[in-house]
């Protein structure tokens, strides 16, 4: 039996830092140099290793079990060893026995001849980490979506791997790394001299089994790989110049990206480089701007350019480079062949981790912003970027081809560029048509990924451009992987957009509101008591008493009386918020994102559990064997109709079912459960309430949905007439209490009852805060 707690290190293996250095142990070469498995573990983690695999090839299940329930008792017994991740090699069945005998486990390895991913993650406890050897994109895409890492190789050919494929290379690995979202760590014949040009192409560390277990002393081996890995550069000098960028994913994430924008200006604040500093500001960076060209400009057009003297650019960039340590930069408006030239030398110099070019050719109002004959000039330094965010006008111009008229025809020009020159492409379907203004990544190796976005019908699109690339450089800098960074920027942007209008700025193309996000979630993160539930009297004993003042508006699910009448009014700021948010409309138009809707799914699914055991504590409170039935079924109802829609959604859609709960979901929760076990019942079913009843008005709100509505199906259970008499049942419930009630405890329940409104307010919005 193993003395090791059950104590997951959970959280700790996302650590940047986590896979650096990962054993993988080898009985017989361990009892070779004379010594446990355990005991080489204990060495390893001594000298800082923070990941350790238990791999048993020859020995049976019992022994393997063992040899884990020993490897886990010397990681208890050994300073950092809490902090160690301990991984099962293969044996689905034997991480799942050490669990069951007490060792803390954290997680699974599997190979291609295994399981499929997707099947062994199913099988897993919550939160376990599974690992997947792969040793080409295509195999790192296909277990991209159920991993936690991916391990890569083998890096050259081994002894350790008998059934070993030909092995990859530096090369190898950097394609892989390079097409996967997830840290990859290279595995197979690493010597201390290879860790560090791993590090380099992109691994998010090194896996090692003979130069530690068959070392005569594994602790000064682990540190000899340790300090290796650690001397590598966190990017890769020479990784410009080949033009490949070390791919973000793999990169430790930057506490705060500094990133450069080397562009034209813009008087009013629109595009060039203040929308640069704008947006980089909203993805977390700290922006900085050489300025190209001064642009006399506004919503309506271009009147005037003047071309400061390049030797004047040159001293604005060596005063940027001489001083300060760039993550990204962001190239915009360049004008002429001797500004791309003299930009182009200074990049020589001073290779940034990312770069990204905007080749800005044309503005939104039709006036060109770069010189005819600079074209070619333009198109060969777009070969140094990490990528370029070109709008169709200027991919057609990049490849000699007629603008695309559609996203077929625009992903399959970028294809070809990508293909030829190596750099990845956002393409932009800003200037196509359709309902869809979608953003794609293609990349190199033919990898693509794809980010929804509804066009919005607006005029507020001056800057779109600038904006976009200036928010993904940011999020790239920081060490987001493309999927990541692309997403994150478009769906802020998308917002920006929505929202530029309400600025009233110009009376021509305006600017995108690119603090939107930022002022939504500075609401969000206020700590002061919530204002709704502020203005509930101390005691309540008039219904006019709560929200005096506010009109009546028709509930989809009536009011059971003037108290429950009462909480709609008083609810109808919160309610309106609800119906506005992005969310929700975006959910009832069907524009929403099928990422953040995934979220959402996946949270709602949690609360669900949670909301099933606040309201069966209501049916053990209930003064009547009817109220209780009706919490109960509710209750059973939840646990089991309902998360079952959320499960055969996620799997159709192939996302994955995390049911972990975030802060905000068990921030709602908590409140539930415990106005349900502690309160007066009144208050109880008062907090209960909006859950139903909200849901119960989204779903009127939504009307008929059409057939082909992306979120029909989810839409259908908010119309749900049974829902809807559980609701009214509610209501009843709640309005009786209410009026049994004291003036004190109805105080508290309308209190309750508007901190739930809020609470779902909150709920919703969360999916559109991620990142
Ligand atoms: N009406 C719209 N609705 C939604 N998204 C839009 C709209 N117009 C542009 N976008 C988004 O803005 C981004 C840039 O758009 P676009 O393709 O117009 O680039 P651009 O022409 O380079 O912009 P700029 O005018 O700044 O140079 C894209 O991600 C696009 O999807
Ligand atoms: C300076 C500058 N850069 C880019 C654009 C593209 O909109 C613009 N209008 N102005
Ligand atoms: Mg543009």
């Amino acid at each position: 039996m193993s003395g090791a707690k059950q104590d997951p290190v959970a959280d700790q293996p996302r650590d940047a830092d986590r896979w650096a250095v990962y054993l993988v142990t080898d009985a017989n070469q361990c009892a070779a140099s004379g010594r446990s498995v355990p005991d080489t573990v204990s060495a390893a983690v001594a000298a800082g290793v923070r990941a350790i695999q238990v791999r048993a090839k020859d020995a049976h299940g019992g022994g393997f079990l063992e040899e884990v329930l020993a490897v886990a008792d010397a990681l208890a017994a050994t300073p950092g060893g809490q902090d160690t991740a301990l991984i099962v090699n293969d044996r689905i069945d034997v991480a799942l026995a050490a669990r069951a005998a007490g060792a803390r486990v954290d997680g699974v390895h599997v190979g291609q001849s295994d399981l499929p991913a997707g099947r062994v993650r199913e099988m897993l406890w919550p939160g376990a980490i599974l690992g997947v050897s792969v040793g080409e994109p295509a195999e790192a895409a296909a277990a991209a979506p159920h991993a936690d890492y991916l391990g890569v190789g083998p890096v050259v050919d081994t002894a350790t791997k008998p059934d070993a494929r030909a092995s990859l290379g530096l090369g190898g690995v950097a394609a892989v790394c390079a097409a996967s979202p997830l840290p990859c760590v290279a595995i197979g014949g690493i010597d201390v001299a290879a860790t560090p040009r791993l590090r380099a192409v992109g691994a998010a560390g090194v896996a090692i089994v003979s130069g530690i277990c068959a070392h005569p002393d594994p602790g000064a081996a682990s540190t000899a790989y340790l300090d290796a890995w650690r001397s590598a550069k966190n990017r890769p000098p020479s990784a410009r110049a080949e033009g490949r960028s070390m791919p973000a994913s793999a990169r430790p994430h930057l506490r705060l990206p500094r990133v450069l924008s080397i562009a034209g200006t813009d008087p009013t604040g629109g595009a060039g480089t203040a929308a640069d500093l704008k947006s980089i500001t909203a993805a977390g960076g700290y922006g900085m701007a050489v300025v190209t060209s001064l642009v006399a400009q506004n919503t309506r057009g271009v009147r005037g350019v003047h071309l400061p003297p390049i030797a004047f650019l040159n001293e604005q960039l060596a005063a940027v480079s001489d001083d300060v340590e760039l993550d990204a930069v962001k190239t915009g408006m360049l004008a002429t062949a001797d500004i791309i030239a003299a930009v182009g030398a200074w990049l020589d110099a001073h290779a940034p981790a990312v770069l990204v070019v905007d080749p800005v050719m044309v503005a939104t109002s039709g006036d060109r912003l770069l010189d005819a004959d600079a074209e070619a000039a333009m198109r060969a330094f777009c070969r140094r970027a990490t990528v370029i965010t070109p709008n169709t006008d200027e991919l057609a111009v990049l490849t000699h081809q007629r603008p695309a008229t559609t996203q077929a025809e625009a992903i399959a020009q970028a294809r070809g560029w990508a293909q030829e020159t190596g750099t990845a492409v956002v393409v932009k379907t800003g200037h196509l048509h359709g309902p869809s203004a979608a953003n794609l990544w293609v990349g190199p190796h033919g990898e693509t990924h794809r980010v929804d976005a509804p066009r919005i019908e607006t005029t507020a699109t001056h800057g779109t451009g600038c904006s976009l690339a200036s928010a993904l450089a940011t999020r790239l800098g920081s060490g987001e992987s493309p999927a990541e960074a692309l997403g994150w920027a478009t769906r802020w942007l998308s917002e920006a957009i929505a929202n530029g209008a309400d600025q009233r700025v110009g009376s021509g193309h305006g600017p995108v509101d690119h603090a939107h996000r930022a002022r939504r979630l500075q609401r969000a993160a206020d700590p002061r008591p919530w204002t709704e539930a502020d203005a509930v009297p101390r005691q309540w004993h008039h219904p006019d008493d709560v929200a005096p003042g506010l009109t009546p508006d028709a509930a989809a699910c009536p009011p059971a009386g003037p108290w429950t009448s009462a909480l709609w009014r008083a609810a109808a700021p919160v309610r309106a918020r609800i119906a506005a948010s992005s969310f929700v409309t975006g959910l009832l138009r069907g524009t929403l994102d099928q990422e953040s809707f995934a979220f959402y799914l996946s949270q709602d699914a949690a609360y669900l559990t949670g909301y099933a055991r606040a309201l069966a504590a209501l049916a053990v409170r209930a003064p009547s064997a009817a109220q209780a039935a009706l919490w109960a079924s509710a209750s059973a109802h939840c646990e089991l109709g309902e998360a079952e829609l959320h499960r055969t959604w996620l799997a159709a859609h192939s996302e994955p079912l995390d049911v972990r709960s975030g802060p905000i979901t068990d921030g709602y929760v908590w409140f539930l459960i415990g106005h349900g076990l502690a309160s007066p019942y009144v208050v109880g079913v008062a907090a209960a309430l909006p859950c139903m009843w909200l849901y119960a008005q989204t779903g009127a709100d939504a009307g008929a949905v059409p057939h082909d509505h992306p979120y029909g199906a989810w839409i259908a259970t908010y119309q749900d007439p049974e829902a809807l008499a559980a609701t009214t049942d509610a209501l009843g419930v709640v309005e009786d209490a209410l009026e049994r009630a004291s003036a004190l405890e109805r105080a508290d329940a309308a209190r309750a009852f508007l901190t739930a409104c809020r609470h779902e307010a909150e709920f919703f919005d969360q999916a559109t805060r991620r990142g």
